[in-house]
């Protein structure tokens, strides 16, 4: 569909031209521009400084060989990026994705995606993101090592403390940042906070393991206390995803009264009306490295489905998208709505399409974008770069209240940038505005660069 301002129809136009094909970049541009409409409507100033014309194009993209040596002595090659997005508030700042579907489109999208999060912290990070087409998935920990030092030795060219901050996202945990690290120190022969979610022998920040899961609660508990004067107490939650995120929001939406009925894996979901036992998913997930079927047959009563996008199907008040991309479409949407869903908030990055999404905001369901609603993870990077900074450790109860006050901020800058431009409780608008807003005034006042 057109947009109403012909210079944001030019300037996705130039967008769509420099990147063909590339569906998922193409999808998380279009919603940001589409947010910016009444921005340029009441300020077409903005235009002549040409922020937007450079906030969509990338200042660094690289991409590169990684090859390694399977148990088997095998030589096996992948394919490596890394996106620097956007350097105009703070180093590039955003994680390595490892899954077969990585491409330079999913880490272009999860790199812009991540300027605007970084902003809504309120913490001085740009936005990077990068990964590879490496599958983890039944690799031995040797093979897992060989890979991240290998990758990393030509990662460790382009990053640094002061320059770009990796750390985890798909497929990369404690493990892979533990051998990343390794690498990096080896290489540049300096211990620094060049990656976060490193481990607490050697620079971690405690409640970074549970910083996304706890963020999203804290975030979504304020929506439902500001727009529905609720709460997650007495609540029905569908998670989806059962790793690192999923975990922790499980966790902490079941400390804050819901009752979370569902998880899920790419191969399948379970059920368990009873409400999930997060010790047994801990066990499988964490120390296992196994599938969530296996959930079903250690809990009574139980039950596992093949095919994770049949989660969706199940009533509930809340649900909370942490697998992937575009997990969640408008049919499902629809089924959710018809099932009762009153809040949808996403773990995930851009797991909802475009269609669920206007499915949620017309059907008056409160909708807690990714950009808002899982910046807890990263500000809780932040917050761990600010601790190596002072090379002193904050305890879990400082950190967790700091991320809280954080959420909370982030909820409101999105409400009122939602108000400001008339388009009140559209969340998804409101953050991409007031995410946009610091990154704007800094471009702005460093000149065209
Ligand atoms: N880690 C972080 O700090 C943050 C992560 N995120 C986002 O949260 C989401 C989950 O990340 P995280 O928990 O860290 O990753 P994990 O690797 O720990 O877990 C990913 C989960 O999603 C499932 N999944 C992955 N790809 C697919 C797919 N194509 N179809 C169905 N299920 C899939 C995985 O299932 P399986 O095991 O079968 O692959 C697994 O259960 C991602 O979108 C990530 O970008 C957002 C903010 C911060
Ligand atoms: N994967 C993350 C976390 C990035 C980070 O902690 O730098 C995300 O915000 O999508």
């Amino acid at each position: 569909m057109a947009f109403k301002s012909e210079y944001l129809q030019r300037v996705y136009e130039t967008v769509e031209k420099r990147n063909a094909g590339e569906s998922e970049f193409l999808q998380a541009v279009r919603e940001v521009l589409e947010s910016f409409e009444p921005v340029v409507e009441q300020n077409p100033s903005i235009i002549d400084t040409g922020v937007i014309d450079r906030i969509v194009e990338p200042e660094r993209f690289i991409q590169f060989r990684v090859s390694w040596v399977d148990d088997n002595g095998k030589v096996q090659v992948n394919r490596g990026f890394r996106v620097q997005f956007n350097s105009a508030i703070g180093p590039y700042k955003g994680g390595l994705r490892l899954h077969p579907s990585v491409c330079a489109s999913v880490i272009k999208f999860l790199g812009f995606e991540q300027c605007f999060k970084n902003s809504l912290t309120g913490l001085p990070m740009g936005g990077g993101k990068g990964g590879a087409d490496f599958d983890p998935k039944g690799k031995s920990d040797g093979e897992i090592m060989r890979f991240c030092q290998s990758f990393m030795t030509e990662l460790s060219k382009h990053i640094g403390a002061d320059t770009d901050v990796p750390a985890g996202d798909i497929g990369v945990g404690a493990r892979e940042i533990g051998y990343l690290f390794g690498q990096y120190k080896r290489l540049r022969n300096e211990f620094t906070g060049v990656l976060t979610g490193k481990g607490l022998s050697y620079g971690g920040s405690l409640a970074r393991k549970e910083a996304t899961g706890y963020g999203l609660c804290y975030f979504t508990d304020e929506m439902l206390k500001n727009m529905k004067n609720d709460s997650f107490k007495g609540k029905t939650v569908v998670v989806s995803g059962s790793g690192n995120v999923a975990i922790y929001a499980t966790e902490k939406a079941t400390e804050l009264g819901g009752k979370v009925v569902a998880l899920s894996d790419s191969n399948g979901y379970i059920y368990d009306a009873n409400g999930i036992n997060l010790d047994v998913v801990k066990q499988i997930k964490e120390v296992e490295r196994g599938r969530i079927k296996e959930y079903a047959d250690r809990v009574e009563g139980a039950v596992y489905t093949e095919g994770c996008r049949g989660i969706w199907s199940i009533p509930c008040d809340i649900a909370l998208p942490c697998a992937t991309q575009n997990e969640l479409n408008g049919e499902e949407a629809a089924l959710l709505i018809k099932n009762g869903v009153m809040a949808v908030a996403e773990g995930a990055n851009m797991p909802s399409t475009p269609e669920a999404i206007e499915a949620f905001l017309n059907a008056g369901v409160l909708f807690g974008p990714a950009k808002a609603a899982n910046a807890g993870g990263v500000a809780t990077s932040g917050l761990e770069m600010c601790q190596n900074s002072m090379r002193y450790s904050w305890t879990f109860e400082e950190v967790d209240a700091k991320l809280h006050d954080i959420m909370v901020n982030i909820f409101h800058n999105a409400y009122n940038a939602s108000k400001k431009y008339g388009m009140e409780g559209n969340l998804v608008a409101g953050a991409n505005i007031a995410g946009f807003e610091k990154i704007a005034d800094a471009m702005i006042a460093q000149g065209v660069a």
